[in-house]
């Protein structure tokens, strides 16, 4: 068997998976099946209905016979317009029905796979397996693979009648059709690669252009908009050349193939005309002749282009199955427990030391020891790559140490479910983060099941009622993507209130780095301390206030604690907080 073979062999041997999609659908499928049986049946029938019309009314001379050749072609031609109408939806249903049920499943693997998947695929290719890989899918399932069929179905239909009709007529016919496939083989291959360069010239300039309107005021600050114009211009410019190459050699093939079929036609008229003078054929004959001769070529033609479709698809396929096959590193064990909180229950990192799975060279945590009592504020300090956020990645159990464990009272995290684990923490990120939608939508993500006046309790305690009302249209107003119509401070707040209707036992805070102003500082520092009341809070510390708060310091360096205790005994105690201090609370009262 040649490599090619191999290769094709396995290409189809991947769209069989896909096809397990269908099998909820079973009966719609033998439904469409049937019906396409019927409609192939009748279309091939057409071909007897044009001879009976020609012999019996033309020839004959029959106006009585002519009409009624013609009342039976109108009901076949009827039987067959709803047949194929039924065929085409049903088809189609199923083609859409299973592109979308497969995007679910895409999207419910994705949402559930660990976080360092993501670092390793970039997120727009995962989009367009979840968009341009299912809809090519959606193509196969919904017509490709029915024009396979009926083009097989007919191919072999209308072959069995010419040769009924006219043995050596056939034999021409079965040379001339290799003939006009010659330029969709030599040509065919050339568009479809051109079209697929095609296709990834315009997803560049799509690219392009969204990079720009993300960064439009970069681009508008260093007055670049004349350089980008002339580089888009580029890159459209790219793909316009692309496009005439690919439609050149598309008019020549659709020239050729023109050609080279009436050509055949032409001669295939000549030949059997001969035969009818000769009066070894009559001209109905002749007529069914030429009608099955160009459902076979055209069958033929549609088999050769679907095929490349097919082989287009698998490749989809492959892609989408591995997708779906993806194990995530992150998972519930086989008999995770539910957290159980006690009173006297503690956070503890009992020496853990971690390297992320990018970077198995250094370790990002190194053998890390912490207690964190339950209801204390702990405070973590350090310089940036210090470790800190790595710290809650841990505990969120968005990666699992490679040394050490980390437990929550008695239970070690990852003995615990997923959802019971996360659902114990409230984490602010430094740059919260804000869904394209309305206030409503923004806090109640902290608890779905959350009424309005819950919400706006929320929101007042975390001190943003006041800038929510004053917004256009309140609660219902849209924050644009990222919340871009919200300044920083006002971020953060509408993030603590997310925190807040949460009400999570354990408490993540990294605080922000960008200055606010002093009105802004005092409402999240407000809203923080409201957050933070009667819960276990671990909180990345950049100002001296929330320092000054804490029960305890932790001071990171490079993967480590290098020293723990409160304000006066670290300055005393530790260099690298010293350091610190000096380098920022004494400036700006702010910790870096
Ligand atoms: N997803 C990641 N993949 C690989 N390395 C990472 C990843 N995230 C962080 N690191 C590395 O791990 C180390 C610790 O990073 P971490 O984000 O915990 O530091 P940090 O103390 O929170 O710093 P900062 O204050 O700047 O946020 C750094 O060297 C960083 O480059």
């Amino acid at each position: 068997m040649s490599a090619n073979n191999i290769k094709q062999q396995s290409a189809f041997k991947s769209l069989l998976p896909i096809f397990g999609f269908v099998k909820p659908y079973k009966l719609v499928a033998l439904s469409a099946l049937l019906v396409l049986l019927f409609t192939s049946g009748l279309n091939l029938l057409l071909g007897q209905g044009v001879k009976y019309v020609i012999d019996n009314g033309f020839i004959a001379g029959s106006v009585e016979q002519l009409t009624n050749a013609v009342f039976v072609m109108i009901a076949l031609i009827v039987l067959f317009a709803g047949g194929t109408f039924t065929r085409f939806y049903l088809m189609s249903w199923i083609g859409e029905r299973v592109c979308n049920d497969i995007r679910k499943a895409v999207f419910n693997k994705i949402i559930h796979l660990h976080p360092s998947y993501f670092e390793e695929n970039r997120s727009g290719e995962l989009m367009s397996r979840l968009t341009t890989d299912t809809t090519l899918l959606q193509s196969i399932v919904g017509s490709s693979f029915s024009m396979a069929l009926r083009s097989v179905l007919m191919m072999i239909g209308g072959l069995v009648m010419l040769f009924i009709l006219n043995f050596k007529l056939t034999l021409l016919v079965m040379l001339c059709v290799p003939l006009t496939l010659l330029p969709l083989f030599f040509f065919g291959k050339k568009v479809r690669k051109l079209s697929e360069s095609s296709q990834s010239a315009i997803a560049d300039i799509s690219t392009y252009a969204g990079e720009i309107i993300q960064n439009i005021k970069v681009v508008q600050s260093y007055t670049h908009e004349t350089k980008e114009k002339a580089a888009f211009g580029e890159e459209v410019e790219k793909a316009f050349t692309v496009a005439k190459h690919r439609i050149t050699q598309r008019a020549i093939l659709i020239a050729a193939v023109i050609g080279l079929t009436f050509s055949a036609i032409t001669v295939m008229l000549w030949v059997g005309g001969m035969d009818v003078i000769a009066g070894r054929m009559s001209g109905g004959e002749l007529a069914a002749f030429v009608f099955y001769a160009v459902i076979v070529a055209s069958s033929v033609a549609t088999v050769s282009e679907v095929y490349g479709e097919l082989q287009r698809a698998a490749g989809a396929a492959t892609r989408l199955l591995d997708l779906l096959n993806v194990k995530s590193d992150i998972t519930n064990k086989e008999n995770a427990s539910l957290l159980t909180w006690h009173e006297d229950a503690h956070l503890k990192f009992d020496n853990v030391t971690f390297n992320y799975p990018s970077r198995p060279e250094v370790a990002a945590l190194n053998s890390v020891n912490l207690t964190v009592e339950k209801g204390k504020v702990v405070a973590i300090v350090g310089p940036s790559g210090a470790g800190k956020t790595t710290l809650f990645e841990l505990l969120q159990r968005f990666y699992d140490p490679q040394i050490g464990n980390i437990s929550i009272g008695e239970q070690s995290i990852d003995s615990l479910t997923l959802d019971s684990l996360r659902h114990t923490m409230g984490m602010v990120p430094q740059n919260p983060v804000l869904f394209s939608s309305d206030v409503w939508h923004n806090i109640r993500y902290g608890n779905p099941s959350a009424t309005d006046e819950q919400v706006i309790e929320a929101a007042k305690r975390a001190h943003a009622h006041d800038f929510i009302t004053s917004l256009p249209e309140g609660y219902g107003s849209f924050l644009g993507e990222q919340g871009v119509r919200l300044s920083g401070g006002q971020k953060q707040r509408i993030a603590i209130a997310r925190a807040i209707l949460k009400d999570p036992s354990i408490l993540l805070l990294d605080e922000a780095t960008s200055a606010l102003d002093a009105e802004s500082e005092f409402h999240v520092q407000a809203a923080l301390n409201e957050l933070m009341q009667d819960r276990t809070t671990l909180i990345i510390a950049h100002r001296l206030a929330t320092v000054m708060h804490a029960d305890t310091i932790v001071v990171m360096d490079k993967g480590q604690i290098v020293a723990q205790g409160n304000h006066q005994t670290l300055l005393k105690e530790s260099k690298l907080y010293q350091r610190l201090c000096e380098l920022q609370f004494e400036h700006s009262g702010k910790l870096d």
